[in-house]
């Protein structure tokens, strides 16, 4: 295809001719389902914690909203990563690398879809929280997958904050403003999120280096990324800790933050104690990236316990 003079050439190759139309479950694959089940939980869990009440046709529309705003993201993020999906084992199965989809349809689904979740959120909720999602629409997008992705190791440090509004958004919808609460848990999933992928990132690096991008364990390699994790691990733990200290939770979550901190930290640290890998296993790395997920489901579900159960 000949190059644009808007993008490059490698942007605008389709992995292989798309038969169309596309399968409407590749449109739901588009938006990272999996994924994206930890990213509602976790603003519905924002809205939920949040003070004062919302109708719950309305909390159901602002929780669907965050649904298609973040389903759309990863859309888009697929789009514009459709030749170096094509490249990892781990992703060549996607709908765009695999064939089973055009670029435009993909382009046109997260844009409409974009709109569509802040315009419904503004009309629905109020327009700080429609703000707040189209702010993470954009900087995982513009920021994150198109910007540091590609050019810097640090990539996830400063992007993962666009999987850190969702809480906020959750609670903007009821309360229509922001508080100590909602920045608490937005700074805990900042932090968690180094941990999170670099654990991932220590047993796909071969992936990441076929593909070209600089993740940390291609770019400065392993020791140099279990140090990495055992550091945010440390300032994530003063993050998850910060509501119980600054009394914005109650015992429910204090006690499931310092039970499940201590073992994110044992794991984090297994991880950092490891000097050689064993690529075959990574069995703590592995370990500490399923129990990442965990982590957040109840340190999450919490919060919302700690509201509702001791009311
Ligand atoms: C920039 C930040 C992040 C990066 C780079 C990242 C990266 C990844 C990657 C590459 C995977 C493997 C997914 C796959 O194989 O398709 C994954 C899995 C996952 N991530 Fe993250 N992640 C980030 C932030 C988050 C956030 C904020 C959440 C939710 C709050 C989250 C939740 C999950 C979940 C639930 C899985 C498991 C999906 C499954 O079971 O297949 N991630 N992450
Ligand atoms: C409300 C809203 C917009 C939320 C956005 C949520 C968000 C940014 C989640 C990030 C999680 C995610 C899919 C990372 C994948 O990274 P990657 O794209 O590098 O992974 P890949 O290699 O699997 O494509």
């Amino acid at each position: 295809m000949a190059s644009s003079p808007i993008l490059p050439a490698t942007m605008l190759t389709d992995a292989r001719a798309a038969p169309m139309p596309a399968h409407w479950r590749d449109f739901v694959a588009l938006t990272k389902p999996r994924v994206m089940t930890l990213v509602v939980f976790t603003g519905l869990c924002g809205l939920l914690a949040a003070p004062g009440s919302i109708h719950p046709v309305l909390a159901f529309t602002a929780i669907l909203c965050i649904a298609l705003g973040a389903g759309a993201a990863a859309a888009l993020n697929q789009w514009w990563e459709a030749d170096i999906d094509a490249k990892m084992k781990r992703t060549a199965s996607r709908p765009l690398p695999a064939g089973r989809m055009e670029r435009h349809a993909a382009l046109h689904f997260g844009v409409g879809l974009s709109f569509f979740s802040v315009i419904l959120m503004g009309m629905a909720t109020n327009w700080l929280a429609a703000i707040v999602l189209a702010v993470s629409i954009l900087f995982y997008v513009f920021v994150y997958t198109i910007w540091l992705k590609p050019r810097t190791a640090q990539n996830i440090v400063i992007g993962g904050a666009a999987g850190a509004f969702p809480p906020v958004i959750g609670w903007a919808a009821v309360t229509g403003d922001v508080s100590a609460l909602p920045v608490a848990l937005f700074m805990l999933i900042f932090f968690w999120t180094p941990p999170h992928f670099w654990a991932l990132a220590l047993f796909v690096k071969t992936d990441y280096a076929a593909a070209g991008i600089p993740m940390l364990p291609v770019v400065s390699g392993e020791v140099a990324t279990r140090r990495h994790i055992w550091f945010y691990t440390a300032i994530m733990a003063v993050a998850a800790l910060a509501p119980v200290v600054l009394n914005l939770t109650g015992v429910i979550y204090g006690t499931v933050a310092l039970a499940g901190t201590a073992l994110f930290a044992v794991l984090a640290f297994q991880v950092y104690r490891r000097r050689e890998s064993d690529p075959a296993r990574m069995a703590p790395e592995r370990r500490l990236f399923r129990y990442s997920i965990l982590y957040l489901f109840l340190l999450f579900g919490a919060v919302v316990a700690d509201r509702w159960v001791l009311a």
